[in-house]
Parts: C-alpha cells; structure tokens; sequence
C-alpha cells in the first residue's frame, strides 16, 4: 500500500514462525541457528578482531539465540563470558544452551556476577525479546539496571541486543512498567548500539523510547519471508527511507514517489495546465499571525499544486503582500463569503488552522466541513474543533487531522491519558492503537505528529514514519510547512492517506538535505531538491 517496509507484531511475528515450522520445512531449532548466525556475523563485521564477549541469556527463545551466538562468536576466537538460568524450559533454547556448555561454562545471571566479569568490548542482551510479557523483577531487573549502567552514556563498552533492548515492549516501544518517557518503576532504559532483529522490523523499534534503546537496528533475514509474503497487504508499514528491505507487495519510495507525482502530468499529457494540477486555499488568520499560514502555502506551492490562494480577512491582506509572488490573495471575512469562493469547482483541496486563531476557526469551521472537497485541519482548527460538541460526526475519510500530542491529547483525551499509563502488562498501548482508534472513531486521517509520526486511516491501515535522525525538524513553523505539503498532494489527487504519509515523507527529507541550523523558512526552498533526488 504505503511505502517502506512491514511492520510486524510480536504476535504476528509468532504466527509466521509457527506456520513456518508447522509446514515441516523448516524447524526451530534451524531458525534460532539462522538467528544466533546473523547476530554473530553483524558483531564480526562491525568488531572485526575478536575481543571479549559477555552474553547474558534469559530463559525462553531469546535466550536461545544468545547461547547460539556465544558458540558462533567462540569458534570465531572471541573470549566468552555466559551468565544464564538454570531454567530453560523450551527445547530449542535448551538444546543450544546444551551446545554451548561443550565449548564454555555459564555462570548465573545475576547482578554480582554481570559486576564480576571481565572487562568486555560486547554485552550482548539475550534476556527477553518478544516473548515479554510484564516488567522485569527481582534479580534479573537489578541486572538489566546493571548492564544499563556498564554500557550507557560515555561507557566503552558497547551494548547489542537481540531482537530488541530486554524490557521495551516490541509492541510499543515503551518499557514495560514505566510510564511515558520512560519514567517510573521499569528499569534503567538500555541504550544499545545494535539491535538486530528478526524477518521484520517490529512496532516497538519505530516508536517512543524504541529508537534511542534499540541504537542502529538491522533487520535480519532468517528465511521467513516466504510465509510472510501471502498478498495480503500489510496493515502497518514503515516509511523509512534508509531502510533497504525490499518488499514485493510495497514499491519502492522512488517508485512511489514517481508515480505520485506525475499523476498530474500522466493524466493529463504535457498539455496540461495550471488547473490539472489543482488548486489549494489556505484559509489564513489576522494581522500578526501570517507567517504559520504563508509558510503552508509556499510548501503548498512547492508541492507542486498549480494554484495556492491564501484567504486572510481583509485588514490582514497588506501582511501578505510579499513573497512570494506566485501566492494569489484573497480577503475573506465571513463563511458565506468562503462558500461564494468555493462556488469555483477548480478549487480541490483546502487547509484551515495554521495562524487562523481558534476564535476564526470556529467560524469557519462548519462551512469548511460541510463541502466535500479534501481539507487538512491543523493547529488552530484541531483547537476550535475540540471545543464544538460532537465533532466526530462532522468528519469523513476526506479530512487529514495533524495534530501534535497537545492537540491530539485536547481531541482525544483518554486516548493520550492511556498513552501515558505505567504498563504492567504487555503489550502496552502504543501511538499506533491511540491513532488507529483516534481514525476509527472520527472516520478522518490522522496525522500524529512527533519523530515517530503515525498515521492511519479509519480502515486501520497505518504507517509509522521514522524522523529520528533529524532531530532539527523539530522547529517553530515545521508543522504548518507540513500541512501545505499535504494541502498541495491532496490538491494535485492523491488520496489523503497517501498525501499525508507522501508529505512526512517529503517533510523529513527536506530536513535532511538541509541539515542543522535548519528553519521552517527552508524546508519548502528544499523541495525542487529532494524531488531532483527522488529522480522525479
Ligand atoms: N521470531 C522468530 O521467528 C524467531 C525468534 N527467535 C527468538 O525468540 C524470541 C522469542 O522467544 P520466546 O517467545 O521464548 O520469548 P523470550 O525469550 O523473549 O522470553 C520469554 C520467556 O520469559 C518469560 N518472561 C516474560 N516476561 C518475563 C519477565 N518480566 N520476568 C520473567 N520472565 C518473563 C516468558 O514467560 C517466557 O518464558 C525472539 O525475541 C527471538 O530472540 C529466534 O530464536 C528465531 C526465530
Ligand atoms: N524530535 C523530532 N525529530 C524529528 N521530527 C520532529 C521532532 N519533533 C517534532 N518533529 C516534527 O516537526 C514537526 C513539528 O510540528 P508542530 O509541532 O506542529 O510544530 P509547529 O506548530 O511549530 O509547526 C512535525 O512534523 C513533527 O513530526
Ligand atoms: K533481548
């Protein structure tokens, strides 16, 4: 559907693994070898002399692949440390733990034993992966608080995880028994540099406390893909460009991109004109606001709608006088004078919220919501939308929301109250069930902006755009430039999912081609370049 790779759950993860070893050509045991291998070789590519290892096993499948991993590494020359548990109930797990104790002994997993060990260049945590199911106690919580301390911060030693940091849900990227922000009861967040994980990048790498625990992810391919791979669509994708899995049932970004934006151009051969393009109106605020509004549309410009109007009241007019030039004005005071404007059926996308002012919102909110052309509501409109009794009811699937967590948490208050709980339970709730529910329930796109942005559509298809890597997009005025962006696509004929997803996507890479010192003025004057970069 979208772009980017699948996103899987833990349990989904589960469910292709039991249907790939019920099929009786490949075993367990096989796929935890496969998985202990993939670990074994990223630590040999990225430590290429073998130095000293210390692994730390838990006791289920995660365990399993560290045992797997201390007998790869070994053959390889490294020195090897192992703490473990006695109890090791599954089979497979105990029979690499079998395995590894022909090479090396394993010393109990505890706290003064993880103290006591050599110095080491890797901690590699194989405690718990997506078999976790509460927060960690006890001892191997003082443990997990230990490793932690060894690794984090300035330490010299470099932590790796398997499938992901032991205690982060995979669901949700939250630590279990913490509430948001990783505060409270869990334990001290790990900070890996590597995370390799299995078949498909899960929920929990993407999203909250995910990213900064997991350090670089790789994605390792233990020969699932087959059962994965059955044409269904996949109902959570990743937009990430760096992320090099190809997919068959999800084309490339460039592809994508290409045939997003030539749609104009296809549909109607190069003798089309300004109007095959489409033609955006940004419903702009008064005097001292323009700036949020004029930035939505000069990215709406970019964007390559073929018309953008900007519709301050009258008085506020001469504010926009400037550049730049290409933006047409109009002065519109009223709703009926809104509904005399979209009298025009060239008009086909609208944006309301960025400067307006919640007083201006309200007005003009119904007669925006009553016409059936696509409409962005951000900022201000998500503000004044809140306060009207019942809004749900006046949205439909034409509608793109944007909110940031403020806004979402006025529209959806028990949907961000349940995202800030303390989970004692996983899998957490995480920002794609708050938006996928938040989508449900108004029958709108929702657009949950942050460095993990979520977005989904009210048949539940959703995607998580991964903006970790540029942490300077958060600046004044980047969202409104967002909201043009996703004006223009929607006015130039994409369906709002694809324009919201297509301008996060377009959005972050402005910010990267720009890079620091960024401001909000600069991401639109950066899109002739990602465009030029994406071959369009
Ligand atoms: N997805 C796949 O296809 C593959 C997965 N493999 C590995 O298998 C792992 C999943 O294995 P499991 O399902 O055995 O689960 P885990 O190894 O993640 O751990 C679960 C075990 O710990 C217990 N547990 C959970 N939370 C606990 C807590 N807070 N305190 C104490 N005990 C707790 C569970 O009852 C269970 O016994 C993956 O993360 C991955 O490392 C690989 O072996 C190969 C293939
Ligand atoms: N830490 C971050 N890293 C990357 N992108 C971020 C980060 N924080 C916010 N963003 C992005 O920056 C934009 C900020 O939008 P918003 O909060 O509406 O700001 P403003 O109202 O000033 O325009 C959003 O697209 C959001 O996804
Ligand atoms: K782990």
């Amino acid at each position: 559907m979208l772009y980017g790779s699948e996103i899987l759950t833990a349990a989904q993860m589960r469910a292709i693994e039991s249907e790939a070893m019920d099929s009786g050509e490949v075993t367990g045991l096989t796929l935890m070898e496969r998985a202990g291998a993939a670990i074994a070789g990223q630590i040999r590519l990225r430590w290429p002399k073998p130095g000293q290892a210390t692994v730390l096993c838990g006791p289920g499948n995660n365990g399993g692949d560290g045992y797997a991993i201390a007998r790869l590494l070994a053959q390889a020359g490294w020195s090897l440390r192992v703490l473990g548990l006695d109890n090791t109930p599954g089979a497979n797990a105990a029979e690499m733990k079998r395995r590894w104790l022909e090479t090396g002994p394993i010393a109990p997993l505890t706290e003064s034993e993880l103290h006591d060990s050599p110095a080491s260049d890797v901690f590699i945590d194989a405690i718990f992966g997506t078999g976790l199911t509460r927060p960690p106690e006890g001892r191997i919580a003082a443990v997990l608080h230990k490793l932690g301390r060894m690794t984090g911060g300035s330490s010299r030693a470099s932590l790796v995880t398997v499938d992901c940091p032991s205690g982060l849900c995979m669901d949700s990227g939250r630590w279990l028994g913490s509430g948001n922000g990783g505060k409270g009861a869990g334990p001290v967040p790990l900070e890996a540099a590597l995370t390799v994980a299995f078949d498909s990048p899960k929920p929990g790498h993407l999203l909250d406390q995910g990213p900064a625990a997991c350090g670089k992810l790789v994605i390792a391919d233990i020969g699932l893909r087959r059962w994965r791979e059955d044409g269904r669509p996949p109902s959570l994708s990743a937009i990430w460009p760096e992320f090099p899995i190809p997919d068959r049932r999800i084309c490339s970004i460039r592809e994508r991109a290409r045939a997003v934006l030539d749609k104009g151009i296809s549909a109607k051969g190069p003798a089309g004109h300004k109007y095959s393009y489409g033609h955006a109106l940004i419903v702009a605020g008064a005097s001292g606001h323009g700036g949020a509004a004029r930035l939505t549309a000069r990215a709406a410009l970019r964007s390559g709608a073929g018309l953008v109007t900007i519709c301050p009241p009258h008085p506020a007019l001469s504010e926009h006088a400037g550049y730049p030039d290409a933006l047409m004005r109009r002065g519109l005071d009223h709703a009926a004078g809104l509904q005399a404007i979209l009298t025009d059926p060239r008009i086909s996308a609208l944006c309301i919220g960025p400067g307006c002012g919640v007083d201006r919102a309200v007005t003009f909110l119904p007669a925006v919501l009553e016409q059936p052309r696509p409409c962005v509501l951000d900022a201000d409109a998500l503000t004044a939308l809140a306060r009207s009794p019942d809004w749900p009811r006046a949205l439909s699937g034409h509608h793109v929301l944007t909110p940031h967590g403020g806004e979402f948490a006025r529209l959806f208050p028990d949907l961000a109250a349940k995202l800030g709980e303390t989970s004692a339970r996983g899998p957490a709730f995480s920002r794609v069930d708050a938006t996928r529910e938040a989508a449900r329930r108004c029958g709108a796109v929702i657009l949950l902006k942050g460095p993990d942005t979520v977005i989904a559509a009210p048949d539940g298809r959703a995607c998580i755009h991964s903006a970790f890597d540029v942490p300077w997009l958060a600046t004044a005025g980047s969202g409104d430039v967002l909201a043009g962006l996703i004006t223009g696509f929607l006015a130039r004929g994409l369906a709002p999912m694809e324009a919201a997803a297509f301008g996060a996507f377009v959005h972050a890479r402005a910010a990267r081609r720009f890079g620091p010192g960024l401001i909000a003025d600069d991401l639109p004057e950066q899109l002739p370049g990602v465009f030029r970069d994406l071959g369009l």
